[in-house]
């Protein structure tokens, strides 16, 4: 669905994407990793045919996404939001599907779909600079959908977004799954990643480090959970678990540890998470990047 063969981007002196050779399948939720500045939106740029390549190639369903009939296939939801905040949803919608050529009966019909669809039919008559970042991010995905695309591009969808919001954006992305819709998905936040993503590609600096389903690369780059014991007197025990029941490594910790510093207080696992991989392939956390 989507082919990316040694795509490269330069913004003058800055290398922006180093070479990423990347291949999506069919229907599958792919996320993107990586920190800000890591050279997601360029991606997505190169992807959707805003930007053009400085070497290597960005094919979509065979096809050059500079060509109309291609980037037809393809629906962007971008991170700087593109809308008009002086309209209402409902009118941004209308701009945007006549941009898409929808128009009639047709163009009606999607716009109550995907109105329904990102749950903003009771606000579309109110205009956008009235919405809250969680609804705006809404409706710049329910653009993203007007024409039915086979790849869904979404670019940190849910950045500064309130609870409601991202738990909307990410059944959305589940439901989309369903469907059968291809999404590379870019984001920061691991977990999101982690709930989402069918496979997981870990970008820094340019450079694509691992890809690979979440299950591998967190077995590959994670390490061994962790059980953290604190004692009553302040003590702090960390011990990986290897394969360990946690409960039986608590109990020889305890029966190890308790005559010196005192009964355990308080106990938890640790379960390994994409953040680990990150530290691991980079060195830095993605957290301090
Ligand atoms: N128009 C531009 N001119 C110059 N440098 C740019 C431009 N756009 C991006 N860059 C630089 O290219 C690198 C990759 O940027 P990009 O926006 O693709 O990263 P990102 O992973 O999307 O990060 P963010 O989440 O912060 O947008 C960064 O070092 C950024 O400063």
């Amino acid at each position: 669905m989507l082919e990316l063969t040694d795509l490269r981007k330069r913004y003058g002196e800055r290398e922006a994407l180093g070479g990423v050779t990347l291949r999506l399948r069919p229907g599958e939720v792919f996320g993107l990793l990586g920190p800000n500045g890591a050279g997601k939106s360029t991606l997505c740029g190169l992807v959707v045919g805003s930007l053009t390549p400085d070497g290597g190639s960005v094919r979509v369903a065979a096809g050059d996404p500079r060509e109309p009939a291609v980037r037809r296939r393809v629906g962007f939801a971008p991170q700087p939001l593109a809308l008009y905040a002086q309209l209402s949803g409902a009118e941004n919608l209308a701009f945007f599907a006549g941009l898409y050529g929808l128009h009639g009966a047709r163009r009606s019909e999607r716009i109550a779909a995907v109105l329904d669809f990102v749950g903003l039919r009771g606000r579309a008559d109110d205009r956008v600079g009235t919405y809250s970042g969680g609804m705006a991010r809404r409706l710049n995905l329910a653009v993203a959908l007007l024409h039915e695309p086979e790849l869904l591009l979404l670019d940190e969808p849910t950045v500064g977004v309130d609870p409601q919001s991202r738990d909307h954006l990410l059944a959305n992305i589940e439901s989309l799954r369903d469907a059968g819709v291809t999404v590379l998905y870019t984001t920061h936040y691991m977990e999101e990643a982690q709930r989402l993503c069918d496979r997981v590609g870990i970008l820094d600096r340019g450079r694509l480090l691992a890809v690979d389903a979440t299950a591998e690369l967190l077995a590959a780059h994670a390490g061994a959970a962790r059980l953290r014991v604190r004692f009553a007197d302040g003590h702090a025990h960390t011990h990986a678990l290897d394969g360990e029941a946690p409960l039986d490594a608590l109990r020889t910790l305890a029966a190890a540890l308790e005559p010196e510093h005192g009964a355990v207080e308080r106990f938890a696992v640790d379960q390994p998470s994409l953040e680990d991989v990150f530290l691991e392939l980079t060195g830095r956390s993605l957290r301090d990047t």
